[in-house]
């Protein structure tokens, strides 16, 4: 087993095969289907009543022209009236079917969507992209049914009793009608599928690039500005939009054309019906009928070129989505660890090797570490080494390829994934801030926290005077990710936030990163006197300054323990820590000389 960061599990766009996505999407309807078909069936209805009504309308015009008695017209006017409103019925009540229907199953869809993203937390997927497949891919499942499978069947079955009722009349001309709806209603969709798709795989992803384009050059536009790669960033990102316009212009003007032939197909297909009724001798007035009826059919039938374009349009996402939930989730073994995590807990770890990437060097390579209850250890080294992974797999959000991490004696994976933060959790690497007040930053660690507790979690982590220096105090805004905070301050805060958590291991990663070195002393010596005695501590640290008091520091280089320790011993001996720790303190003398 490698590690849980492996490369993403999800397919981005292969498509299993042809339709798979559309019947996958079927099989999440399986629920809703007794109203989705029901919808189908309004929307024939309204689609049919438009038709007879304009059918009714031509024999009663046509009919009048020649001056019968009222009474035989009566029955024509009253299903003019009568197919007019039930046509409106007919619409209000299929939307409200189609709709309800629908965003059932949405709402269906989104919750599994969701719950399969945040099974899949560790995968490299980017922000945007799980946002993406949250709103827009989930409504491709939406339009699907609304948009083409409810009115492409209703423009189907309308095409059949429309043959139906001209066969009636003259199965010849219902001959020529049934050429003409196939040319609408089959031949022009799969020329609209044909040309749309091409342009449309391409239009896509260049649409993708253009909103990254538009996201670099905003939120990068100091640092492109910095390296002087504004004109080249914005050149390329223009040279992008006259692509993407010239293949929507290409796009518009094909999608013009087959509307243009749809309307051809119409005046053929009427012009067609016409001769062939005459041809059969049928009364004036029915080939009246049969001209409007098949321009009113043809009319319905095209609605089937609108639903293959959104169809092509539709189908990356809806591949997205059914690959998403089709695939097999990496199932969680069962909680079988204690529930009850409040005591004072014991953490190993033996031999834990963690790789990131089949073959490629071991982040963390045979690393043992013992942190009993109330034992405080950091964890040192250069860039790279492994410090952060350890506090990854520590938290569970990184699963070890080999090697044991046990709670209390049983396997970290056994504890339940909402369990094991009770117990072990802190400030991690990147800890983030949320665009609210302060207080509500700080009550993410403990809900029901007093006043007192925050005071006293903000005074340890050095950020009570800046809080009480705020006309706003603790309902001070912090901005979008802290944006309104200095680095050092988002720093504090989110330490705050993890001292008042406190659970039973208290894992701080670069607690002072950003502060200056008296800063960093004075906040890493008040954090620590601030965790309750039996509870215990691992603190990364790329500063070896206030380690003093610690119970080992473990030397990490390269994911393995190269030295292990108390400060004393490190220092005395030769190896990484002590030149480091010798290079350090000269550096720092040299900031606080120069200091004001
Ligand atoms: N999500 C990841 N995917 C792939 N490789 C990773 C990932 N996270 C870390 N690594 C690699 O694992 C190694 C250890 O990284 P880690 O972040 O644990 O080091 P660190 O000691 O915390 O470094 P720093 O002090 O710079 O934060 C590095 O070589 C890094 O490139």
């Amino acid at each position: 087993m490698t590690a849980e960061h492996g490369p993403a599990v999800v397919a981005d766009a292969a498509p299993a095969g042809r339709a798979a996505a559309e019947r996958a999407v079927l099989r999440l309807a399986r629920p809703y289907l007794g109203r989705l078909v029901g919808a189908g069936l309004l929307a024939a209805a309204t689609e049919f009543a438009g038709l007879a009504l304009m059918a009714t309308a031509t024999w009663l015009l046509m009919s009048a022209a020649g001056q019968p008695p009222l009474d035989r017209l009566t029955v024509a006017i009253v299903a003019v009236r009568a197919l007019a409103i039930s046509r409106g019925v007919f619409r209000y009540t299929e939307r409200l079917a189609g709709h309800d229907a629908v965003l059932r199953m949405i709402t269906d869809v989104r919750a599994r969507v969701f719950a399969t993203l945040a099974a899949r937390r560790g995968t490299a997927h980017r922000s945007g992209d799980v946002l993406s497949r949250l709103v827009s891919d989930v409504e491709a499942v939406q339009d699907l049914l609304l948009r083409v499978l409810v009115p492409a069947s209703a423009a189907a079955v309308v095409g059949v009793l429309a043959v139906a009722v001209a066969a009636l009349i003259s199965p010849p001309a219902a001959g020529a009608l049934a050429v003409g709806l196939l040319v609408a209603g089959v031949a022009l969709p799969a020329l609209a599928t044909a040309v749309t798709r091409r342009s449309a795989a391409e239009v896509a992803p260049l649409r993708g690039a253009l909103a990254t384009d538009a996201i670099d050059l905003t939120h990068g536009a100091a640092d492109l500005a910095a390296f002087g790669a504004t004109d080249v960033t914005l050149r390329a990102a223009e040279q992008r939009a006259h692509r993407l316009a010239r293949l929507e212009r290409r796009l518009a003007a094909t999608g013009f054309a087959v509307d243009a032939a749809g309307v051809l197909a119409a005046g053929v297909t009427a012009a067609a019906v016409v001769l062939v009724a005459l041809a059969a001798d049928v009364p004036g007035v029915l080939v009246g009928v049969l001209a409007v009826g098949t321009l009113a059919a043809v009319e319905v039938m095209l609605a089937l070129v609108a639903a293959a374009r959104q169809w092509t349009q539709l189908r990356p996402g809806l591949t997205r989505v059914a690959d998403l939930l089709d695939a097999d989730l990496p199932t969680a073994p069962p909680a079988t660890g204690p529930t009850d995590l409040t005591g004072p807990h014991e953490l190993r770890f033996v031999d834990v090797t963690v790789r990131y990437r089949a073959g490629a060097a071991p982040a963390l390579d045979g690393v043992s570490l013992d942190l009993p209850a109330g034992r405080r250890i950091a964890v040192v080294g250069p860039s790279g080494a492994g410090k952060s992974t350890l506090a990854a797999v520590l938290t569970g959000t990184v699963r070890p390829a080999s090697g044991r991490v046990t709670l209390d004696g049983h396997d970290l994976s056994a504890y339940a994934e909402e369990a094991l933060p009770r117990a072990v959790g802190g400030l991690l690497a990147e800890a983030y801030v949320f665009h609210a007040t302060v207080r509500e930053n700080l009550l993410l660690g403990q809900a029901g926290a007093g006043e007192e507790e925050l005071t006293a979690a903000t005074a340890a982590a050095g950020l009570l005077d800046w809080v009480r220096a705020q006309p706003a105090g603790w309902d001070t805004l912090v901005g979008e990710e802290g944006g309104q905070l200095s680095g050092g301050q988002r720093q504090r805060l989110a330490l705050a936030r993890a001292l008042l958590a406190a659970p039973p291991v208290l894992v701080l990663d670069e607690p002072t990163e950003g502060l200056d070195p008296t800063a960093a002393d004075a906040v890493l010596a008040s954090a620590l006197a601030a965790t309750p005695a039996g509870h215990s501590v691992l603190l990364i640290s790329h500063r070896l300054s206030g380690l003093a008091e610690l119970d080992e520091i473990v030397v990490l280089d390269g994911g393995r323990v190269i030295q292990r320790g108390r400060h004393a011993e490190l220092v005395a001996a030769p190896g990484w820590y002590r030149d480091q720790w010798l290079l350090q303190a000269a550096a720092e003398r040299g900031y606080l000389a120069l200091a004001p």
